[in-house]
Protein backbone atom coordinates (compact mmCIF):
# COMPACT_ATOMS: atom_id res chain seq x y z
CA UNK A 1 0.00 0.00 0.00
CA UNK A 2 1.27 3.47 -1.03
CA UNK A 3 1.90 5.85 2.06
CA UNK A 4 -0.76 8.51 2.74
CA UNK A 5 0.16 11.69 1.94
CA UNK A 6 0.06 14.23 4.62
CA UNK A 7 -1.80 17.69 3.38
CA UNK A 8 0.54 20.55 3.63
CA UNK A 9 -0.57 22.05 0.10
CA UNK A 10 -1.85 25.31 1.72
CA UNK A 11 1.04 25.32 3.59
CA UNK A 12 3.38 25.92 0.63
CA UNK A 13 4.33 29.00 -1.09
CA UNK A 14 2.21 28.20 -4.30
CA UNK A 15 -0.76 27.68 -2.48
CA UNK A 16 -3.58 27.23 -5.04
CA UNK A 17 -5.90 30.66 -4.48
CA UNK A 18 -8.55 28.94 -5.89
CA UNK A 19 -9.70 25.23 -4.75
CA UNK A 20 -9.91 22.94 -7.40
CA UNK A 21 -10.10 19.17 -7.58
CA UNK A 22 -6.40 18.18 -9.13
CA UNK A 23 -3.83 16.37 -9.53
CA UNK A 24 -2.31 18.19 -6.43
CA UNK A 25 -5.07 17.92 -4.26
CA UNK A 26 -5.72 14.31 -5.07
CA UNK A 27 -2.51 13.47 -3.97
CA UNK A 28 -3.19 14.61 -0.38
CA UNK A 29 -7.38 14.11 -0.62
CA UNK A 30 -7.84 10.90 1.44
CA UNK A 31 -5.03 12.87 4.66
CA UNK A 32 -7.09 16.23 3.50
CA UNK A 33 -10.59 14.80 4.29
CA UNK A 34 -9.42 12.84 7.48
CA UNK A 35 -8.15 16.33 9.17
CA UNK A 36 -10.61 18.27 7.72
CA UNK A 37 -14.06 16.77 8.22
CA UNK A 38 -15.33 16.26 11.53
CA UNK A 39 -16.44 12.17 12.17
CA UNK A 40 -15.64 11.45 8.46
CA UNK A 41 -14.75 7.97 9.32
CA UNK A 42 -17.38 7.50 11.59
CA UNK A 43 -19.99 9.25 8.83
CA UNK A 44 -18.97 6.52 6.71
CA UNK A 45 -19.75 3.92 8.62
CA UNK A 46 -23.02 5.48 9.08
CA UNK A 47 -23.84 5.68 5.15
CA UNK A 48 -22.32 2.27 4.77
CA UNK A 49 -25.20 1.14 7.95
CA UNK A 50 -27.66 3.00 5.82
CA UNK A 51 -26.99 1.33 2.52
CA UNK A 52 -27.03 -2.10 4.02
CA UNK A 53 -30.71 -1.10 5.33
CA UNK A 54 -32.15 0.69 1.53
CA UNK A 55 -29.80 -0.73 -1.61
CA UNK A 56 -32.10 -3.48 -2.56
CA UNK A 57 -29.95 -6.60 -4.24
CA UNK A 58 -30.13 -6.86 -8.02
CA UNK A 59 -29.87 -2.95 -7.86
CA UNK A 60 -27.29 -0.31 -8.75
CA UNK A 61 -25.59 2.19 -5.89
CA UNK A 62 -24.62 5.57 -6.85
CA UNK A 63 -21.66 7.61 -5.50
CA UNK A 64 -21.98 11.14 -7.16
CA UNK A 65 -18.19 12.73 -6.40
CA UNK A 66 -17.07 9.70 -5.23
CA UNK A 67 -13.05 11.18 -5.39
CA UNK A 68 -10.57 8.23 -4.38
CA UNK A 69 -13.56 5.65 -3.99
CA UNK A 70 -12.83 5.58 -0.31
CA UNK A 71 -16.62 5.18 0.62
CA UNK A 72 -17.26 2.65 -2.26
CA UNK A 73 -14.51 0.51 -0.95
CA UNK A 74 -16.22 0.47 2.44
CA UNK A 75 -19.47 -0.27 0.99
CA UNK A 76 -18.28 -3.42 -1.12
CA UNK A 77 -16.83 -4.59 1.90
CA UNK A 78 -19.39 -4.71 4.09
CA UNK A 79 -22.40 -5.61 0.99
CA UNK A 80 -22.18 -9.31 0.38
CA UNK A 81 -21.43 -9.92 -3.18
CA UNK A 82 -24.15 -12.86 -3.04
CA UNK A 83 -26.68 -9.60 -3.37
CA UNK A 84 -25.68 -8.90 -7.00
CA UNK A 85 -25.35 -5.10 -5.65
CA UNK A 86 -23.25 -3.14 -7.75
CA UNK A 87 -21.27 -0.02 -6.90
CA UNK A 88 -21.20 2.67 -9.29
CA UNK A 89 -18.64 6.14 -8.26
CA UNK A 90 -18.77 9.29 -10.61
CA UNK A 91 -16.42 12.07 -10.68
CA UNK A 92 -15.56 15.36 -12.82
CA UNK A 93 -11.73 15.30 -11.85
CA UNK A 94 -9.33 12.55 -13.74
CA UNK A 95 -7.00 12.50 -11.14
CA UNK A 96 -9.93 11.64 -8.33
CA UNK A 97 -10.66 8.93 -10.26
CA UNK A 98 -7.39 7.73 -11.49
CA UNK A 99 -6.63 6.49 -7.41
CA UNK A 100 -10.58 5.65 -7.26
CA UNK A 101 -9.66 3.02 -9.92
CA UNK A 102 -6.33 1.71 -8.18
CA UNK A 103 -8.13 1.94 -4.75
CA UNK A 104 -11.69 -0.69 -6.33
CA UNK A 105 -8.97 -2.53 -8.58
CA UNK A 106 -9.68 -5.96 -5.94
CA UNK A 107 -13.53 -5.56 -6.51
CA UNK A 108 -13.45 -6.29 -10.18
CA UNK A 109 -17.05 -5.09 -11.67
CA UNK A 110 -18.84 -5.00 -8.50
CA UNK A 111 -17.38 -1.32 -8.65
CA UNK A 112 -16.83 0.84 -11.15
CA UNK A 113 -16.21 4.34 -11.56
CA UNK A 114 -16.56 6.99 -14.43
CA UNK A 115 -15.79 10.61 -15.71
CA UNK A 116 -19.41 12.34 -15.56
CA UNK A 117 -19.78 16.05 -14.84
CA UNK A 118 -23.31 16.73 -12.51
CA UNK A 119 -23.78 20.03 -13.67
CA UNK A 120 -24.75 18.24 -16.97
CA UNK A 121 -27.21 15.78 -17.86
CA UNK A 122 -27.24 12.44 -15.83
CA UNK A 123 -27.86 9.01 -16.67
CA UNK A 124 -28.47 6.59 -13.10
CA UNK A 125 -30.19 3.50 -14.11
CA UNK A 126 -31.54 0.38 -11.60
CA UNK A 127 -30.42 2.76 -8.55
CA UNK A 128 -31.98 1.66 -5.22
CA UNK A 129 -29.61 4.22 -3.27
CA UNK A 130 -27.47 7.63 -4.52
CA UNK A 131 -25.27 9.26 -2.14
CA UNK A 132 -24.12 12.78 -2.50
CA UNK A 133 -21.34 13.21 0.18
CA UNK A 134 -19.71 16.71 0.44
CA UNK A 135 -20.14 17.30 -2.98
CA UNK A 136 -23.89 19.01 -3.70
CA UNK A 137 -21.87 22.15 -1.76
CA UNK A 138 -19.61 22.27 -4.94
CA UNK A 139 -22.59 22.86 -7.41
CA UNK A 140 -23.74 26.51 -8.07
CA UNK A 141 -26.68 26.73 -5.74
CA UNK A 142 -29.08 27.78 -8.42
CA UNK A 143 -28.41 23.98 -10.15
CA UNK A 144 -28.48 21.93 -6.69
CA UNK A 145 -32.81 21.69 -6.76
CA UNK A 146 -32.43 19.76 -10.31
CA UNK A 147 -30.20 17.80 -9.71
CA UNK A 148 -31.90 16.40 -6.64
CA UNK A 149 -35.58 16.25 -8.86
CA UNK A 150 -33.38 14.37 -11.07
CA UNK A 151 -32.18 11.80 -8.90
CA UNK A 152 -35.44 11.56 -7.04
CA UNK A 153 -36.79 10.98 -10.62
CA UNK A 154 -34.24 7.97 -11.26
CA UNK A 155 -34.71 6.40 -7.83
CA UNK A 156 -36.44 2.62 -7.81
CA UNK A 157 -39.94 3.13 -6.08
CA UNK A 158 -38.28 2.73 -1.95
CA UNK A 159 -35.02 3.75 -3.15
CA UNK A 160 -33.00 6.67 -1.02
CA UNK A 161 -30.93 9.29 -1.15
CA UNK A 162 -28.07 10.04 1.46
CA UNK A 163 -26.31 13.44 1.44
CA UNK A 164 -24.30 15.13 3.60
CA UNK A 165 -23.00 18.66 3.40
CA UNK A 166 -20.74 21.50 5.01
CA UNK A 167 -24.17 23.67 6.11
CA UNK A 168 -24.45 27.24 7.19
CA UNK A 169 -25.86 27.79 11.24
CA UNK A 170 -29.20 28.68 10.97
CA UNK A 171 -29.46 31.46 13.53
CA UNK A 172 -27.08 34.27 12.25
CA UNK A 173 -25.94 34.79 15.42
CA UNK A 174 -24.44 31.26 15.95
CA UNK A 175 -22.88 31.22 12.91
CA UNK A 176 -19.67 32.99 13.97
CA UNK A 177 -19.48 30.27 17.27
CA UNK A 178 -19.52 27.35 14.83
CA UNK A 179 -17.02 28.45 11.99
CA UNK A 180 -14.77 28.93 14.89
CA UNK A 181 -15.57 25.89 16.73
CA UNK A 182 -14.56 24.52 12.91
CA UNK A 183 -11.38 26.22 12.47
CA UNK A 184 -10.50 24.76 16.67
CA UNK A 185 -10.93 21.35 15.49
CA UNK A 186 -8.66 21.76 12.36
CA UNK A 187 -6.08 23.39 14.79
CA UNK A 188 -6.41 20.38 16.53
CA UNK A 189 -5.54 18.37 13.69
CA UNK A 190 -2.20 20.08 12.95
CA UNK A 191 -3.32 23.14 10.51
CA UNK A 192 -2.19 25.91 11.38
CA UNK A 193 -4.11 29.55 11.24
CA UNK A 194 -2.12 31.01 7.73
CA UNK A 195 -3.28 27.22 6.17
CA UNK A 196 -6.92 27.48 7.44
CA UNK A 197 -7.40 31.12 6.13
CA UNK A 198 -5.49 30.65 2.87
CA UNK A 199 -7.98 27.50 2.47
CA UNK A 200 -11.16 29.53 3.46
CA UNK A 201 -10.46 31.93 0.60
CA UNK A 202 -9.50 29.57 -1.66
CA UNK A 203 -13.14 27.97 -1.23
CA UNK A 204 -15.22 31.21 -1.19
CA UNK A 205 -17.42 31.11 -3.84
CA UNK A 206 -16.01 27.75 -4.38
CA UNK A 207 -17.66 25.83 -1.75
CA UNK A 208 -21.19 27.57 -1.33
CA UNK A 209 -23.01 25.91 2.16
CA UNK A 210 -26.73 26.20 3.02
CA UNK A 211 -28.10 26.30 6.26
CA UNK A 212 -29.64 22.16 6.67
CA UNK A 213 -33.12 24.04 6.89
CA UNK A 214 -32.63 25.13 2.61
CA UNK A 215 -31.06 21.46 2.09
CA UNK A 216 -34.58 20.03 3.79
CA UNK A 217 -36.80 22.11 1.65
CA UNK A 218 -34.82 21.13 -1.62
CA UNK A 219 -35.27 17.66 -0.44
CA UNK A 220 -39.06 17.98 0.08
CA UNK A 221 -39.63 19.90 -3.10
CA UNK A 222 -37.33 17.58 -5.50
CA UNK A 223 -40.32 15.24 -4.64
CA UNK A 224 -38.74 12.71 -1.81
CA UNK A 225 -41.67 11.60 0.95
CA UNK A 226 -39.49 11.18 4.24
CA UNK A 227 -36.76 13.64 4.93
CA UNK A 228 -34.77 13.25 8.02
CA UNK A 229 -31.01 13.89 9.58
CA UNK A 230 -28.90 10.94 10.71
CA UNK A 231 -25.61 13.28 11.38
CA UNK A 232 -25.08 17.03 13.05
CA UNK A 233 -21.96 18.35 13.66
CA UNK A 234 -21.62 22.50 14.25
CA UNK A 235 -21.09 23.14 10.13
CA UNK A 236 -21.63 19.55 9.04
CA UNK A 237 -24.88 17.62 8.57
CA UNK A 238 -25.90 14.18 7.02
CA UNK A 239 -29.19 13.84 5.45
CA UNK A 240 -31.34 10.77 4.40
CA UNK A 241 -34.20 11.23 2.28
CA UNK A 242 -36.37 7.93 0.79
CA UNK A 243 -38.65 8.47 -2.96
CA UNK A 244 -41.98 8.08 -1.93
CA UNK A 245 -44.47 5.16 -3.58
CA UNK A 246 -44.41 5.74 -7.85
CA UNK A 247 -46.75 8.48 -8.16
CA UNK A 248 -47.65 9.42 -4.91
CA UNK A 249 -44.71 11.86 -4.23
CA UNK A 250 -45.46 11.85 -0.53
CA UNK A 251 -45.55 8.54 0.53
CA UNK A 252 -42.69 6.14 1.76
CA UNK A 253 -42.80 2.68 -0.87
CA UNK A 254 -43.60 -0.54 1.31
CA UNK A 255 -40.18 -1.42 2.20
CA UNK A 256 -38.59 -3.07 -0.26
CA UNK A 257 -35.59 -6.41 0.82
CA UNK A 258 -32.88 -4.88 2.31
CA UNK A 259 -29.24 -5.42 1.27
CA UNK A 260 -27.97 -7.14 4.47
CA UNK A 261 -31.69 -9.06 4.46
CA UNK A 262 -32.05 -7.20 8.10
CA UNK A 263 -35.75 -5.54 8.72
CA UNK A 264 -35.92 -1.90 7.37
CA UNK A 265 -36.11 0.84 10.23
CA UNK A 266 -38.97 2.74 10.33
CA UNK A 267 -38.94 6.07 8.89
CA UNK A 268 -40.55 9.17 9.86
CA UNK A 269 -41.56 13.24 8.56
CA UNK A 270 -39.57 14.92 9.81
CA UNK A 271 -41.14 18.26 8.92
C1 LIG B 1 -15.21 16.89 -1.12
S1 LIG B 1 -15.13 15.79 -2.46
C2 LIG B 1 -16.25 14.46 -2.05
C3 LIG B 1 -15.72 13.50 -1.09
C4 LIG B 1 -16.27 12.09 -1.17
N1 LIG B 1 -17.66 12.02 -1.53
C5 LIG B 1 -16.01 11.45 0.17
O1 LIG B 1 -16.95 11.30 0.95
O2 LIG B 1 -14.84 11.14 0.45
C6 LIG B 1 -16.08 16.47 -3.76
C7 LIG B 1 -15.92 15.66 -5.03
O3 LIG B 1 -16.92 16.08 -5.95
C8 LIG B 1 -16.33 16.19 -7.22
N2 LIG B 1 -17.12 17.18 -7.97
C9 LIG B 1 -17.23 18.51 -7.71
N3 LIG B 1 -18.04 19.10 -8.62
C10 LIG B 1 -18.44 18.11 -9.47
C11 LIG B 1 -19.27 18.07 -10.63
N4 LIG B 1 -19.84 19.17 -11.10
N5 LIG B 1 -19.46 16.87 -11.25
C12 LIG B 1 -18.87 15.74 -10.78
N6 LIG B 1 -18.07 15.72 -9.69
C13 LIG B 1 -17.86 16.88 -9.05
C14 LIG B 1 -14.90 16.62 -6.98
O4 LIG B 1 -14.05 16.29 -8.05
C15 LIG B 1 -14.57 15.86 -5.71
O5 LIG B 1 -13.95 14.63 -5.95
O1 LIG C 1 -11.58 22.43 4.68
C1 LIG C 1 -12.70 22.92 4.63
O2 LIG C 1 -12.89 24.12 4.94
C2 LIG C 1 -13.82 22.13 4.24
O3 LIG C 1 -14.89 22.63 4.06
C3 LIG C 1 -13.63 20.70 4.05
C4 LIG C 1 -13.91 20.18 2.69
C5 LIG C 1 -15.37 19.79 2.52
O4 LIG C 1 -16.17 19.89 3.40
O5 LIG C 1 -15.67 19.37 1.40
C6 LIG C 1 -13.59 21.16 1.63
C7 LIG C 1 -12.80 20.85 0.58
C8 LIG C 1 -12.13 19.56 0.45
O6 LIG C 1 -12.71 18.82 -0.55
C9 LIG C 1 -12.26 18.73 1.63
C10 LIG C 1 -13.09 19.01 2.62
Amino acid sequence: MTPRKRDDLFARDDAPEKFEFNESVARVFDNMLERSVPFYKECQQMVVALVEATAQPGTRVYDLGCSTGTLIREMARAVPPESDIRFIGLDNSDAMLKKARRKLKEFGDRCEVVSGDLNGPLELENASVVILNYTLQFLPPARRQGLLKRIRQSLLPGGALILIEKVKAEAAALAPVFVERYYAYKRERGYSRMEISRKREALEEVLVPLPPGENVTMLETAGFGTVDVFFKWFNFCGFVALRGEAGSGSQPAPGPQPASGKKRAKTRKSR
